[in-house]
């Protein structure tokens, strides 16, 4: 061996005692075998190997993270993350939410190239080493810098995906476990069956107008229920409105988007349908107003205390149509109309947050025609309809937009303005933020209605919802995409076939 030789040899010396050092090899290696002298499990290979794997970094973290722009279900730009691990690749959409390049020569400004690069570099080397199954931990790491909200959310289920493959576990269960909740709950299910408003491009100024079958016994009776009202709605739509709706269009959120004139036409349609489909006392309602949308709401201060709120209800009939403007008093006595006439039981987003009172006024006005019944024991009234599990308080108000924050929730409470709290992935932020906001609701005793508001096919909201007992929850119409979530509560319920079952809420949907 020459000179040159014998030192390379020593350098390959060194490199494997370094090697052996930075690992503890010898030292890790021979307490194994001694604790497997000790145990003697009856496969002394498989026990080493689970042993070992457990104690390797890199078997326990994320190994790359990656991120592509992708096209969403709704034909715009999506961020689509990627984090692979050695139990394999994990991967969620986001789609709606920005920050957006702004770069109008793509996607007229709706490009997510700034995303994808600050996910592949400096989100990548925040999460790259990391347990995916340290969720709390992760969400708040990406909470305290600026990155895209888009990202974090993608980044935040896509970790939560890999969290529950390490915990060998399906994602509800692996959620249950970081809320410290046991025992899941099949929620009850709504239907999208109108759009409005942004999701509808027509003249109505609801978001959406979804139904329920509360009396269904399971999720499969209710899809059931369901599919024979969502074919029934087009077909009377198209039979009986006048004048005439030619075709019933389909909106964003898979609910049809008919160019109605008004909601009454809207909501009869939705009984006639029912009566042809034998689920006129059974199918109830549910309209998200969405009043957020309406920027143009006016605040009058009229001399006094008092602040007038003004509704402007024609924002989305195009440019043709007639300017439309509604007091508080108004829509108070709106809403108050549908509710005396049509199978109404929660309404969302009905008046601007600051505009308390007129939510208080119009429960107040339910209530107290709920005692007239009472007394006269009239039964001929909608409101005598023993539906909502809660009778004292009929009319189940719940907040989106209006309760953007746990203390918007707390406020609510306090002020007994909505009982009932939506809660999305994108106004969670992360898997953990939306974990807090259920908890602040549910210690409250407020029913969580879980909503997508996504088009991509992506059921994680309903392992979310499942694990959490939300009681409520809204997936979109019955087609495409939105069908598959509704599959994946079917599943869920079948899943438990034969075991002790994962029980459903049905009736018992306000709690
Ligand atoms: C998804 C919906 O609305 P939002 O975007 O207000 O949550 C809906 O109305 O079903």
């Amino acid at each position: 061996m020459n000179q040159l030789e014998s030192a390379a040899v020593q350098d390959d010396k060194r490199d494997i005692l370094e090697y052996m050092k930075k690992f503890r090899l010898e030292e890790v290696l021979n307490d194994l075998i001694n604790e497997l002298v000790r145990e003697r499990p009856e496969d002394p290979f498989v026990d080493l190997a689970q042993t070992i794997e457990a104690k390797s970094v890199l078997a326990n973290s994320i190994v790359a993270v990656r991120a592509k722009e992708v096209i969403g279900a709704n034909g715009e730009p999506a961020l689509e993350v990627e984090i692979e691990t050695l139990k394999g690749v994990f991967q969620s959409i986001v789609g709606g939410i920005g920050p957006y390049d702004g770069d109008e020569e793509r996607f007229a400004g709706k490009g997510l190239t700034s995303c994808v690069k600050i996910v592949n570099t400096l989100m990548a080397d925040k999460l790259i080493g990391k347990d995916p199954r340290r969720q709390e931990f992760i969400d708040s790491m990406l909470a305290e810098e600026d990155f895209p909200a888009n990202a974090v959310l993608a980044v935040s289920i896509t970790v939560c995906k890999a969290g529950a493959k390490f915990n060998e576990m399906p994602v509800y269960e692996h959620v249950g476990a970081l809320a410290n909740i046991s025992e899941p709950r099949i929620p009850m299910p709504w239907f999208n069956l109108v759009n409005g408003n942004t999701f509808g491009e027509n003249e109505l100024y609801p978001k959406s107008v979804s139904f329920a079958i509360p009396e269904a016994e399971s999720v499969r009776e209710a899809l059931e229920g369901a599919s024979k009202l969502y074919s029934q709605f087009p077909k009377t739509l198209v039979s009986t409105v006048i004048p005439p709706v030619k075709s019933p269009n389909v909106g964003k959120l898979g609910g049809f988007a008919p160019a109605c004139e008004n909601m009454t036409d809207v909501f009869n349609t939705v009984k006639t349908s029912a009566i042809e489909v034998e689920l006129a006392q059974k199918a109830v309602l549910s309209v998200n107003m969405g009043v957020a949308s309406y920027s143009s709401i006016l605040e009058t201060d009229e001399g006094d205390d008092e602040v007038q709120f003004q509704y402007e209800l024609s924002k989305f009939g195009g440019e043709e149509a007639v300017k439309v403007l509604k007091g508080s008093g108004e829509m108070v006595d709106e809403y108050y109309d549908w509710l005396v006439n049509y199978p109404i039981v929660s309404l969302e987003d009905a008046f601007e947050k600051k505009d308390a009172g007129s939510i208080i006024a119009l429960k107040e006005k339910v209530e107290s025609e709920i005692e007239r019944i009472k007394e006269a024991d009239d039964e001929t009234s909608p409101f005598a309809a023993d539906v909502g599990g809660n009778e004292g308080c009929f009319l189940q108000t719940v907040g989106d937009d209006c309760l953007g924050s746990q203390d918007d929730i707390v406020r609510a409470e306090e002020k007994q303005t909505f009982n009932g709290v939506t809660l999305t992935m994108n106004k969670a932020k992360t898997v953990s933020g939306f974990i807090g906001l259920w908890q602040k609701a549910d210690s409250l005793g407020m029913p969580v209605v879980a909503v997508d508001e996504s088009e991509e096919n992506d059921p994680f909201l309903v392992h979310m919802a499942v694990a959490l007992r939300c009681s409520q929850i809204r997936l979109g119409g019955l087609l495409g995409g939105f069908a598959t979530k509704y599959n994946e509560l079917l599943r869920l319920e079948d899943s438990q076939d034969g075991g002790e079952g994962i029980a459903y809420v049905g009736k018992d949907y306000r709690k």
